[in-house]
């Protein structure tokens, strides 16, 4: 057969073979091939890609088959003999066998070529043979490609036939690189864990299901996150009491390489580097517009106090307008902007302002409702609120704000918030297309659970992005976390027990498809303290790692 036409058909088998492999790529990592007889069996899928293909393939359809037998051979390497994968099989098998009668006998061809041109190794094709195992080796870095590379070379030596080699190396080169999901990046960014197992999907779905299977496999790995190839800086990390939340988070902020602010809830992140600062002995007025309008900003804060008092309407309301009459007092208008930026009133203020009022109206009722309302305002009339610590270091440092000398969990709350409240203020100041700075929320229920903290984080994780913000939501519940999960690019989950978590997470990691979710389900279920189960946003795989 002339050069020209075996040259073209060798072009069809690598495109056909490549896209097999893009698909493959899904299904069968390379280091799956661990014992003896996986080994062999890759070595014959690789013999066959180096040294039959030049000698066999001078059919279209022997093209075709060829790629069928080698997913025939990987699926089966996946240890699964379900009814699907043996009539593959066979079908493959099939196939392969017509094509070999086509061409007469595998023997009968090689035999001829071999002793057509002698049994005598060829120095020229040895030396570029040589050229291109190195060059596999270096762009695979597999063991497995090397040795079976190797034994190609060895053979085509002897077929001494050197314008058939590049073509041959070519179409060793594309299947490792495409296999190989990703070409050695550059930067892993950062390393947390070891990756254990993956998830994988069968090549076909079920006869009778009409359903695609799933099954974890072990796999190995470096579990990296790298925050500057992600869509956005935020994560979430959720799982039951005592699984190592806390610990995955340290991990992540010991190793980042950014600045971080630490919302420690109950004093358990004194073990990590940055500066502590006792929350209790701050202040900060919640008052203070962050960078709001006095309309917004009342409004925000009545919805707060809402949220903490269980305030019905109509006194959200009137809180509202006595606040932007608090704002109006110290020359702040909705109109001026300018005038946004004096000092703000602060509770205390508030209560002089209620008094005040209270003193002009004769209508008893009236006065009743603003007693009413001033009852709740002089529990906030706490030294904690009433002046202004400067926060503005928090910006440029690693900081762990320690809540845990704050008993009130009101109080608590209004710090958390007002603090969220400034750092969100403080967005617009810069952009960046790097992070800059993650702000880590433990017990993030505390403030989720609450209308005016969840529309302020989920603003926070909607906008971080292109400031260089990023936020990590700690939690033990799913539940408030949709925004919040819809905008994290890394969602984490650790061991959990709880069914309706365990459908959320499952669904979060395992994706659209509901077999996807059982296996996902079934495997946090399972997982113990150390385990982690993801989505790897490098290689969209399921997989569970271990924290190191
Ligand atoms: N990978 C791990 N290996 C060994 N010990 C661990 C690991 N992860 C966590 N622990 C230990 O388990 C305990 C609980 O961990 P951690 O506080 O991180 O859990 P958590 O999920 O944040 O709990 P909580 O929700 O109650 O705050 C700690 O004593 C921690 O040292």
């Amino acid at each position: 057969m002339r050069y020209t036409k075996r040259y073209l058909i060798l072009v069809l088998v690598i495109i056909t073979q490549s896209i097999s492999a893009i698909f493959l790529r899904d299904i069968v990592p390379i280091p799956l091939f661990g014992t003896l007889t996986e080994l062999l069996l890759f070595s014959l899928f690789l013999f066959m890609d180096g040294v039959l293909a030049p000698l066999l393939l001078d059919s279209v359809i022997a093209s075709i088959a060829f790629p069928l037998t080698i997913v025939t051979i990987l699926i089966l390497l996946q240890r699964d003999l379900s009814p699907e994968y043996i009539l593959l099989y066979y079908t493959g098998l099939a196939v392969a066998i017509s094509f070999l009668v086509l061409l007469r006998s595998l023997w009968e061809i090689t035999s001829r070529s071999w002793s057509r041109r002698g049994l005598k190794v060829d120095i020229r094709s040895l030396l570029l043979s040589t050229i291109f195992v190195v060059g596999t080796f270096l762009l695979s870095k597999s063991p497995f490609l090397l040795i079976g590379s190797i034994v190609d070379l060895v053979l085509i030596s002897f077929l001494r036939n050197v314008s058939m080699i590049p073509l041959s190396a070519l179409s060793w080169l594309a299947t490792p690189y495409l296999l190989l999901q990703e070409p050695q990046p550059s930067s892993k960014g950062l390393c947390i864990g070891e990756i254990k197992m993956k998830l994988l999907r069968n090549l076909v779905p079920g006869i009778f299901q009409g359903n695609y299977r799933y099954k974890w496999i072990p796999s190995e790995g470096e579990y990296c996150v790298d925050y500057s190839k992600l869509k956005n800086y935020n994560s979430t990390i959720v799982g039951s009491s005592g699984y190592g939340k806390s610990t995955v988070a340290k991990k992540i902020v010991s190793k980042l390489n950014a600045n971080y602010i630490i919302f420690d809830i109950h004093g358990e992140y004194s073990d990590i580097p940055g500066e502590r600062i006792d929350v209790s002995k701050t202040s900060i007025n919640p008052l203070s517009l962050f960078g709001k309008s006095p309309k917004q900003r009342s409004l925000e804060v009545a919805t707060m106090l809402k949220s903490i008092f269980n305030l019905g309407s109509l006194q959200t309301m009137e809180i509202s307008n006595l606040l932007l009459e608090a704002y109006e007092e110290k020359g702040i208008y909705e109109e001026d902007p300018d005038s946004w930026l004096l000092r703000t009133p602060n509770f205390r203020d508030l209560i002089i302002l209620i008094e005040k009022k209270k003193s002009l109206y004769n209508n008893s009722q009236m006065i009743n409702r603003l007693e009413g309302l001033e009852s709740y305002i002089r529990f906030l009339d706490s030294n904690i609120f009433n002046s202004d610590y400067n926060f503005n270091k928090i910006f440029n440092n690693k900081i762990i704000l320690d809540f845990s000398n704050i008993s009130v969990s009101y109080i608590k709350y209004i710090l958390i918030e007002s603090i969220l409240n400034l750092i969100f203020s403080r967005f617009n100041e810069e952009k960046s297309d790097k992070l800059r700075n993650l702000i880590v929320i433990d017990e993030a229920p505390f403030i989720l659970s609450r209308e005016s903290g969840r529309m302020l984080v989920d603003r926070i994780f909607a906008e971080g992005r292109k400031f260089g913000y990023g936020t990590m939501i700690i939690s033990q519940y799913s539940k408030e976390l949709d925004k919040v999960i819809n905008n994290s690019a890394i969602v984490l989950s650790l061991g959990m027990r709880e069914p309706s978590e365990l459908e959320y997470m499952s669904k979060v990691i395992g994706g659209e498809h509901g077999e996807a979710q059982r296996t996902v389900y079934e495997m946090i279920m399972r997982l113990e303290r150390g385990l982690i189960a993801t989505r790897d946003l490098t290689t969209s795989d399921v997989i569970v790692f271990r924290l190191n």
